[in-house]
């Protein structure tokens, strides 16, 4: 099981708040591993539920996959469901919510699935089943509800693709 905590470091770079939250959350992660971990790291996981969901306002629960090289700028108020999807080197701002909606039969839909090198500005909401291509970048305060395709740069509310990019160098 890799922990993914020196790739994150290092795109967190100047962002010692970011830094801190990654490495709080991939430990967090390790609970996932077996059933023995799992128990053993219930103290970290009340502690990690307190100070980074409650305190900091950040929830991003350990059950979510994520992959290496994540950012978190601000962060504060950014949900994510746990049963989203985050490939790597995404970057995730504050006042943004990842999640699922709820159905006409009360039932709740899955969860996004984000690309690599996803740009996620501050103030966005990704809703449903969808999946966001890579090396995506959402406009500040875009709302997102169906699929993106890879390259696009997407605004508003619903989203729209406003051009596409090259690929992201990182
Ligand atoms: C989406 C984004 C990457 C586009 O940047 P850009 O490529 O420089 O685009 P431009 O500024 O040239 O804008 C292109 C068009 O999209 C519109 N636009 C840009 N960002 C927008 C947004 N977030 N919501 C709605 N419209 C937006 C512009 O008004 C412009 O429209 P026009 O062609 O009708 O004039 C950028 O505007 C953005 O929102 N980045 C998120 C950054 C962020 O979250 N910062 C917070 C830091 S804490
Ligand atoms: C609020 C702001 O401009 O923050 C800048 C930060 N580098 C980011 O992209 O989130």
């Amino acid at each position: 099981m890799s922990l993914n905590l020196f790739q994150d470091w290092q795109r967190n770079q100047g962002n010692i708040k970011g830094r801190l939250v990654c490495i709080a959350f991939r430990l967090a992660t390790t609970a996932t591993a077996n059933k023995l971990l799992f128990i053993i790291l219930i103290p970290y996981l009340i502690l990690y539920r307190i100070f980074v969901e409650w305190f900091l306002g950040i929830e991003i629960p350990y059950k979510t996959k994520t992959g290496k090289g994540l950012i978190i700028y601000h962060g504060q108020a950014l949900v994510v469901n746990d049963g989203s999807v985050i490939g790597e080197n995404c970057t995730l701002r504050h006042s943004t919510t990842i999640g699922n909606k709820q159905l006409s039969d009360n039932t709740f839909s899955k969860c996004p699935v984000i690309g690599n090198n996803v740009d996620i500005g501050s103030n966005v909401c990704i809703i449903g089943p969808i999946r966001i291509g890579n090396s995506v970048t959402i406009g500040a305060g875009s709302v997102i509800v169906k699929d993106i395709p890879d390259y696009a740069v997407v605004v508003g509310n619903p989203a729209r693709i406003i051009k596409f990019q090259g690929e992201l160098v990182y």
